[in-house]
């Protein structure tokens, strides 16, 4: 099994380029089976879920080419394959297959997905949708079975804002018959990436970035070219990594806007920050202010950046609150900060960080984000000693080059 070691104590600095979004691109890459000719998608990220996305669609006999940053997809003799098992339980995004086989043959048998699971992850959202659109649903032995004789366009008013679900809705009804409404939408900027993609594709799709989504369904999406937006989370992660270590970094190849609530934050806690057209540099400082967070949905602070600002918020003087308004359990992490030294209490959603000296400790990662926190704060441990985190399987989920990108600022990181 793979580990990870830090020898924390070195400030980064350097320059970081910031690859595509993960969670655009396992959103893009089921979404260009929609299509009936090849789709091409630039800026891909190395990552292990986009990796297990390709071979998903190799078993559905799609021809998948990828030369570095870009894949080029040809559906055209895909076929409807029943995917209960393997491979599809290893990721949660997955279940964008079920939506856009769905839109594609009108239907889809997708086992339960897997990923990261630090608390119970419900799909009746995309489900309600599914059935709206005409579809029947059901659960056997824990793969989702999905048939409809037609899709048919519907207003569905989503109970809790779900970035999967608004996404799965829009696969699916880009196909169907009529116009479909999506109330209490999501507004991730990754939910504009799959519209701009499917638009390409020949969709009828407005309202993205609003609440309110309508799709006029099309019977037929032809393929295209499309760079997919940089990875929000991963920038985040840098910029944190940065302040953290009181180094010097400018994250490049990013959109700031899509940064505004992790900027606002690191400003109010004291940080340096200068924003330019494409990247941001952060100025780390000897001491910062302790401040409150509450994760959220966007354009709120993320939940995926949750974890990381934990680590960062332990070196802040004074009591810190971090709140989880969108998973109210996501601290499967914390007693492996503890263990590095952090002074964290939970209370309910909520961890109350005291400022705090780390030290290096054997720690593990248990989901993607976790594992960032943990990284964030081996690199922080003040020089002497060496950070163990296992559970790399996760880490590689979601940030690609991590090892090389952290050397390349000076960090003294290796994997064994
Ligand atoms: C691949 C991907 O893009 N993953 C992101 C996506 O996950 P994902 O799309 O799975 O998360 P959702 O936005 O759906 O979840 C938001 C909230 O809604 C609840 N819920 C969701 C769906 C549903 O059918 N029923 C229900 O109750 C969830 O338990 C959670 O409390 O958005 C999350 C919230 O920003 C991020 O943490 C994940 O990184
Ligand atoms: C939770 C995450 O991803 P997923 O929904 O793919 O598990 C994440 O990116 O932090």
């Amino acid at each position: 099994m793979d580990k990870l070691l830090i020898a924390g104590g070195r400030p980064l600095r350097g320059t970081v380029q910031i690859s595509g979004a993960k969670n655009s691109a396992v959103a893009l890459v089921p979404a260009a089976i929609l299509a009936e000719s090849a789709v091409t998608l630039d800026n891909l990220p190395e990552l292990s879920d986009v990796a297990i996305l390709t071979e998903l669609l190799v078993e559905l006999g799609a021809t998948v080419e990828r030369n570095g940053d870009v894949m080029k997809i040809d559906p055209s003799s895909l076929k409807s394959v029943p995917m209960p098992n393997g491979n599809i339980k290893k990721l949660r995004a997955s279940y964008y297959l079920m939506g856009a086989l769905l839109g594609r043959f009108g239907e889809a048998v997708i086992g339960l997905p897997g990923g990261c699971n630090f608390e119970p992850r419900p799909i009746d959202q995309h489900i309600k949708g599914f059935e709206a659109l005409g579809a029947h649903v059901s659960n056997e032995g824990g793969a989702i079975h999905i048939r409809a004789k037609e899709l048919r366009g519907a207003k569905i008013y989503l109970d809790v804002v779900s970035v999967g679900a608004t996404i799965n809705i829009m696969l699916a009804a880009s196909r169907a018959k009529g116009v479909t409404i999506i109330e209490n939408a999501a507004k991730e900027p990754e939910i504009i990436d799959v519209a701009t993609l499917l638009n390409s594709m020949g969709a009828k799709i407005i309202g993205v970035g609003t609440e309110t989504i309508r799709i006029e369904g099309v019977s037929s999406l032809h393929g295209c070219r499309h760079s997919i937006i940089p990875d929000r989370i991963q920038a985040g992660t840098y910029m944190i990594a940065a302040a953290a270590t009181r180094g010097d970094v400018v994250v490049d190849n990013i959109i700031p806007k899509h940064m505004e609530a992790v900027t606002a934050k690191l400003q109010e806690m004291g940080v340096g920050i200068e924003e330019m057209d494409e990247s941001v540099r952060i100025i780390g400082r000897p001491e910062y202010q302790s401040v409150d967070v509450r994760a959220l949905v966007y354009p709120g602070f993320a939940t995926d950046m949750q974890s990381p600002m934990c680590s960062l918020l332990t070196q802040a003087k004074g009591t810190s609150i971090l709140t989880d308004y969108v998973y109210s359990s996501r601290f499967k992490y914390i007693p492996e900060l503890v263990r590095m030294g952090a002074k964290i209490k939970l209370e309910g959603r909520s961890a109350i960080i005291e400022g705090s000296v780390l030290q290096p400790a054997k720690v593990k990662a248990t989901d993607l984000r976790g594992g960032a926190a943990l990284v964030v704060a081996g690199l922080t441990v003040p020089s002497g000693g060496v950070t163990e985190i296992t559970g790399v399987e996760y880490i590689d989920r979601g940030y690609d080059h991590l090892v090389t990108n952290l050397s390349r600022l000076g960090a003294e990181i290796w994997r064994e």
